[in-house]
């Protein structure tokens, strides 16, 4: 299936369990990637035709700053909106990565992937 992928968007948000990431804050990195049908867009050259990602975008950055204490139920927020607003998303993987969550150790990041398919 083709793909319309959005990597490495970053929103400073309140999302965790311990009342300090609530708090605080931390940089959350959002991956996404949607399995759209791309061919009548390649044919056409027509965005109508596709999925924009710039509105992709904004519905992620919207679903992030709502408050959550799982990155699981942000991921699955997402996945619910984007189904929701694009007919043409036939399945979808969410990644959320904490870069420096209170977890004390060496890493490059931590965090959830999910996959879904349109119902
Ligand atoms: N599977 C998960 N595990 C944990 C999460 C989470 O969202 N999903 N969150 C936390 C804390 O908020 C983390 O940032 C620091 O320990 C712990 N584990």
């Amino acid at each position: 299936m083709d793909k319309i992928f959005l990597n490495g968007m970053q929103f400073y948000a309140y999302h965790g369990v311990f009342e300090a990431e609530n708090k605080l804050g931390q940089i959350f990195i959002v991956d996404v990637t949607l399995d759209v049908d791309l061919k009548q867009a390649g044919e056409s050259d027509a965005l109508e035709h596709t999925v924009n990602y710039g509105a992709v975008y904004e519905d992620v950055k919207r679903e992030m700053m709502v408050q959550s204490k799982l990155l699981e139920h942000v991921a699955e927020r997402i996945a619910k909106t984007l189904f929701n607003h694009y007919n043409q998303i036939m399945a979808l993987k969410v990644k959320i990565t904490k870069q420096n969550p209170p977890i004390h150790g060496v890493y490059d990041g931590v965090g959830i992937e999910i996959s879904r398919e349109r119902q």
